[in-house]
Parts: C-alpha cells; sequence; structure tokens
C-alpha cells in the first residue's frame, strides 16, 4: 500500500473516491425504498389491532382470545424481523471493508513526507501550504505526527499554524495546541516560550494542576540551561552539500565555471544518422563530463513509455531492500518495440557506443517526497555500467534535480532532454566524482528513463587506457 512511492497512484485514489460517494448515494436510495416499505407494513400492522383491539380482562379469561393475541405478537415479530433483515446494512458494510482506502497509518505517513519534505527544502508551514491551506485539525494532525517523531521544532510551528486557524466548527481546542505549544517548545529547548504558552494555558484554565506543575519545571530549569535556541526560525545553514545543492545553493565558483561551458550543434564526430538532425548539446560540466542532449525523445514517444510502463511499475529497491533512500516505482522495459529500439539506437548514435551489452530502459516515476539518494550507478567489476544515459520524460515544477554532490552540479529535468556521462574512467577504475542522486520532487510528477551501458563492447569504441589518470 504505497499511495505515496507514485503519483499514479494517488490519481487512482481520486477514482476510488468518485465511487466511494456513488455506491452511499445508491445506498441511500435503497435504505429509502425500504422504510417507505416498512412504514406500510406498521400501518398495515395497526390497522390489525384496530378492527381486532385488544381487551386484556377478556384475554385473560377466554383462551381464544388469548391465542388470537399470540399469533398476532408472533406474526408482527416475524414482519418486523424480515423487514430489518432487508435492510442492506450488513451487506454494505461487509463490501465497504475490502474497499481500498487510505488506512489510519497511510495518512500518518503522508503527514511524515512532508514533514520530511520540510525538513529537507527548510520550508515553514505557510511555505509548504502556499497553495493549498490546511485547516486547524489538519495542522494539528501534522503537529502531532511532528511530535511523535521528535521533531519539536516543526512540531511547534504546526501547533502555531493551527491555533492561528482555530474556528468553532475545529475538533481540536485551543487547550490541546497550548499544551503542545508549551511541551514542544519545551523539548526543543526554548524555555521562554515553553512558559510563555503554559502561562496561557493556566489563564484559559486556572484548574489544570499538570500545567502548573511543569510550569514550576521550566522556570526552574530557565535558569540551568544557557543555550536558548529560537523555535520560530528555521536553521538554513547547509550542513550537506546533497541537500544544500536541491535546495538550489549554488556557490559562486560553481556558477562563474559553468558560464563558461558551452552549447553547440552535435553530429556525432560526423555520424551520418546525425548529419540529417543533429542534437542539440549542452555541457553541464567539464570534469567528470556531463553532457545534456536536448529534444532526444518526442511526447508521443513519452507518452508511449509512459503507458507500458504504468501496469508494471513496482517500488524501486537499492542494494540493501526497500528504503526511503529511493522513493519511487520502476521497471526495466526488456521487451522489444520500435520506440525502445528507436532509443537505443539514437543513444548509440550519440554517445558512439555499443549498446549490445546494455541492460534495457529503466522506467522511474517518483511519488510526492520521491528522491534517490546520493549513489554510484556501478561498482567496480568486470564489465561495469561504464555510463550512464538519463532520459527526462517528464519537467518538475519544483524539487528533483539530479545532483553530483562530489563536483557541486545540479541539473535540472528538462522534458524530453538527457544527460549522459561515464561512471568509469578509462582504465575501467570508478570515477568517485560521478556521485549523484535525485532531488525529493517537491511539486510536480517526475518520470526518467535510463539506460546503463556496460563495459563489453566497448573496446573498439572507447579505448581503455593504462594510465591512473583517465
Ligand atoms: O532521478 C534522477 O535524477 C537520478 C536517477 C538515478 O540516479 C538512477 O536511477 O540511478
Ligand atoms: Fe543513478
Amino acid at each position: 500500500r504505497e499511495f505515496f512511492s507514485s503519483t499514479d497512484k494517488v490519481a487512482q485514489l481520486f477514482e476510488e473516491e468518485k465511487d466511494l460517494l456513488e455506491s452511499f448515494r445508491l445506498y441511500i436510495d435503497a435504505e429509502e425504498k425500504n422504510v417507505e416499505r416498512m412504514k406500510s407494513a406498521l400501518l398495515i400492522l395497526q390497522l390489525y389491532t384496530y378492527f381486532d383491539p385488544e381487551n386484556p380482562e377478556k384475554t385473560l379469561r377466554d383462551p381464544v382470545a388469548a391465542y388470537k393475541l399470540l399469533r398476532r405478537v408472533r406474526k408482527e415479530w416475524l414482519t418486523i424481523v424480515e423487514f430489518t433483515q432487508q435492510s442492506l446494512y450488513k451487506k454494505y458494510q461487509e463490501l465497504l471493508a475490502y474497499a481500498d482506502i487510505p488506512e489510519l497509518e497511510d495518512l500518518d505517513g503522508a503527514a511524515s513526507e512532508l514533514i520530511r519534505l520540510q525538513e529537507f527544502y527548510k520550508l515553514y508551514p505557510h511555505n509548504i501550504t502556499k497553495e493549498t491551506p490546511l485547516n486547524a485539525d489538519e495542522a494539528y494532525h501534522m503537529g502531532f505526527v511532528a511530535y511523535d517523531e521528535d521533531k519539536f521544532q516543526h512540531a511547534f510551528l504546526w501547533f502555531s499554524y493551527s491555533l492561528d486557524r482555530l474556528t468553532e466548527y475545529s475538533t481540536t481546542t485551543e487547550e490541546k495546541l497550548l499544551h503542545f505549544l508549551s511541551s514542544s517548545a519545551y523539548h526543543f529547548g526554548s524555555l521562554p516560550v515553553a512558559i510563555y504558552f503554559g502561562q496561557r494555558l493556566l489563564n484559559l484554565d486556572p484548574t489544570n494542576e499538570k500545567i502548573k506543575v511543569e510550569l514550576s519545571l521550566y522556570k526552574l530549569l530557565r535558569f540551568q540551561r544557557t543555550s536558548n535556541p529560537d523555535i520560530f526560525t528555521l536553521n538554513t545553514k547547509s550542513d550537506n552539500s546533497y541537500e544544500a545543492l536541491c535546495r538550489g545553493e549554488v556557490d559562486e565558483r560553481t556558477s562563474k565555471r559553468q558560464r563558461a561551458l558551452s552549447c553547440r550543434y552535435s553530429t556525432g564526430g560526423g555520424n551520418p544518422r546525425l548529419m540529417y538532425a543533429p542534437v542539440k548539446e549542452e555541457v553541464e560540466w567539464d570534469e567528470p563530463r556531463i553532457i545534456r542532449y536536448h529534444d532526444i525523445i518526442s511526447d508521443r514517444e513519452i507518452e508511449f513509455l509512459k503507458n507500458i510502463s504504468r501496469p508494471q511499475l513496482s517500488r524501486s529497491e537499492t542494494r540493501r531492500g526497500i528504503s526511503n533512500y529511493r522513493g519511487s516505482q520502476s521497471v526495466f522495459l526488456e521487451e522489444d518495440n520500435t520506440v525502445l529500439a528507436r532509443i537505443s539506437q539514437s543513444i548509440a548514435d550519440i554517445t558512439g557506443l555499443s549498446m549490445e551489452s546494455a541492460e534495457g530502459l529503466h522506467v522511474q516515476n517518483y511519488g510526492i517526497g520521491g528522491r534517490f539518494g546520493p549513489h554510484y550507478d556501478t561498482w567496480d567489476d568486470e564489465n561495469g555500467r561504464i555510463a550512464t544515459f538519463l532520459i527526462y520524460m517528464s519537467d518538475v515544477e519544483i524539487g528533483g534535480a539530479t545532483v553530483f554532490p562530489e563536483v557541486g552540479v545540479a541539473v535540472q529535468p528538462k522534458k524530453g532532454s538527457a544527460v549522459f556521462w561515464y561512471n568509469l574512467h578509462k582504465n575501467g577504475k570508478l570515477d568517485l566524482k560521478t556521485e549523484h542522486a535525485g532531488c525529493p520532487v517537491l511539486v510536480g510528477n517526475k518520470w526518467v528513463a535510463n539506460k546503463w551501458i556496460h563495459e563489453f563492447g566497448q573496446e573498439f569504441r572507447r579505448p581503455c587506457s593504462l594510465s591512473e589518470w583517465e
């Protein structure tokens, strides 16, 4: 049950919601008819008693009258049982139990994913809800999940967002929010803030013994703790080059060097197929060489590939199994078709490498928050993945760049383009600078396709070298 590892699954939930509400409407219609029938049955039963009124005294001494009464009550009971058994209620409940509806853990998981995105991209509740505001109860749930995961600053910010949006229709209450605001601030180490909200709670509810005790404790601790971190401001200091690159923080040296790199049309060193339709190539980086090729696949081909991939997608694994390190669904397209053949030929033409030992095209769809942590595409063995040809089959609105933390390069997905690099030096050793990662998708839907090209078959196309440096 992976609602978020693929955007396609979310689309499916929309359909399920429609069906669910439609089934409820039909159920109500059926119940209404049933209610009408029961009302007329009741009328008939009442009519019997009207024509044959009860006379307790007579019934007590006349056995025939008693018999009649017994029969009548039994009949009434049978009628009621029959009608109430016709109720669709039980059946409907049974069927509902089979429906594939998000469970509590799915909701918690989704909230948890949003919080991970906030941490990664340093986003406040008001940033992440800019397009889609949450109400007080939704925000309370966000805060609760963050609190549960010991993410006290994000919890505090969500509770505060919730408090601002509290209305008379909210399920959550000011008391609850003040309690959690105080408690989150305490756990984060902001004692004056914990005291402030604790005091507000006490003013609201002077009988709250628990907060009295907590407040006195906080006041005591206030003098012992020296540091008092600012709970209202997210720390944006970059401690991790992968995350900083994903956030678009490029350092000066990188951007200067990048501006000097060129963009030109290539004919693959005189390949006749490319003479007719040269590919536009752009050098994204020089060392290692990362080259972007524009417009190498059409929108129609992309749609075709997505369509054949969709039914086969399954949660991508890392070498250690399924993990958040890799939040995507993927499939290797092994079966032959003209589109795959065309792409394969095109990659051979552009790169000048043989596709003989290449793997099938690996199509990948990232869901909300989907990412692929820093990794190498190959390992140092015989016939390793000498090169990677990474095709972008979608634009991504926000996030989702491919970044190379070792060299400080971020490549933004652009639909129809591809990037190419060698993972191995000419001497067959792994190029440590090719470590790369897929940044979490913040807004949008990310589709990529990988062609991994292996060493075998490249002997004459990329002559090997014995040098340590190539
Ligand atoms: O999605 C990306 O940007 C990178 C994908 C990748 O590195 C891989 O699939 O090996
Ligand atoms: Fe990769």
